[in-house]
């Protein structure tokens, strides 16, 4: 064609292998599941050592028969930067396969596991509705979510208990992290001299437990879906309450948001953020909102962030458009949005 026949070779090439890759970038989100379950990381974890390619196939429980694919699984892993090789001891010829910074977050045993993370969002449950993107584009059904499943996310968690639990898991594991990065660090301040803060959508309460756990002086609330909060127990300086905070949300001297407000609208964010100032104001003295919830800075020249974070922001912004009503905000939304509720002022504490 006489529009190829102008594009040089090597640019023609470029934009070929440019679209393959995107193409199949789903190969190494399902090779990673697929060594999560395989138990590949505990696997090379427990053996202590670099461990032979032999040793990894007789550890894993597979059919003999796809023994010699292994090699080829790890072989894309390493070529992602999930697991590395090292000479085994007292042997120059062998090498075995260590764990990177990115598979010791895949341990079963760490407490910061990233796991129950990798698996819901890549169970069929979660990926489906992408399929039904474009579908959405073409009709005035508000989520793809709602188009794949019928209704939104939270009401499919509710009669879902599987998917209740998964989803409730990864949030707690990401909570654990975070919690770990911001108490441990120039966030603990934020939390000081308060009296009583209400965690709301707060999930299973990992992060208020972390927080009661910092500030025994502070009476802390987990408020969230009833069918989140059943069963579970406070302790002293911990309870938990169930109901909706688009209706309203317990009197505190402080509200915590954390990833919240991405999940919803602007005009369903307004609302929460009007019962918010409600529930800090009827406590009588001035109170806060503490949002914990990412920034789009998408202009690395005006201090925005490097290409790798850039595309993490708006990975999650197209997740939100797909499994809710939300989006992620540049600082500019979120000013307006903070403006609109009725706040005074804000200010931002960039941590990562
Ligand atoms: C994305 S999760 C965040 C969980 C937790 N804050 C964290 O960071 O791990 C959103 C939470 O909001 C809760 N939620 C959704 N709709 C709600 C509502 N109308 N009222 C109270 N909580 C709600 C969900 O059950 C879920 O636990
Ligand atoms: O799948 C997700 C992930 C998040 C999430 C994970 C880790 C973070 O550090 C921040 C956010 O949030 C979600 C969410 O709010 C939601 O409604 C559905 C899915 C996810």
């Amino acid at each position: 064609m006489e529009f190829q026949s102008e594009m040089q070779a090597a640019k023609l090439l470029k934009a070929q292998s440019h679209i393959w890759n995107h193409i199949f970038n789903f190969i190494n989100s399902m090779s990673l599941k697929c060594a999560v379950e395989l138990g590949i990381p505990d696997a090379i974890h427990n053996y202590g050592q670099p461990m032979p390619l032999s040793q990894l196939i007789a550890s894993l429980p597979i059919h003999p028969s796809k023994s010699s694919s292994i090699q080829r699984l790890m072989r894309i892993l390493i070529h992602s930067g999930f697991f590395g090789t090292k000479n085994v001891a007292n042997d120059d010829a062998e090498v075995g396969y260590v764990l990177t910074d990115s598979s010791m977050l895949l341990l079963k045993d760490n407490p910061l596991s990233v796991t129950p993370f990798l698996l819901v969002m890549l169970d069929p449950m979660l990926t489906k509705p992408w399929h039904k993107l474009s579908t959405w584009f073409q009709s005035n059904n508000p989520i793809p979510f709602e188009t794949e499943h019928g209704e939104v996310f939270w009401a499919y968690a509710c009669h879902e208990p599987k998917f209740n639990e998964i989803f409730n898991d990864a949030m707690a594991s990401d909570a654990r992290l975070v919690s770990k990065l911001l108490l441990d660090d120039k966030c603990k301040g934020v939390f000081e001299g308060l009296e009583s803060l209400v965690d709301v959508g707060g999930g299973t309460g990992i992060f208020a437990k972390a927080i009661a756990k910092s500030f025994p002086q502070l009476d802390c609330t987990v408020f969230d879906l009833p069918h989140v909060v059943a069963d579970l127990e406070g302790s002293d300086n911990l309870k938990y309450i169930g109901g909706d905070m688009l209706e309203a949300i317990p009197p505190s001297n402080a509200i915590l948001l954390k990833w919240i407000l991405h999940d919803w609208n602007d005009e369903e964010c307004l609302n929460i953020l009007k019962n918010c100032k409600e529930a800090i104001t009827s406590k009588g003295k001035g109170g806060k909102v503490i949002i914990i919830d990412m920034i789009i800075m998408e202009d690395e020249k005006k201090g925005g962030g490097d290409d790798k974070s850039v595309e993490t922001q708006l990975f999650f912004d197209m997740l939100m458009m797909v499994l809710q009503t939300g989006k992620e905000r540049d600082e500019k939304e979120w000013a307006k949005l903070i403006v609109s509720a009725g706040f005074s002022n804000y200010k931002i504490t960039p941590i990562l």
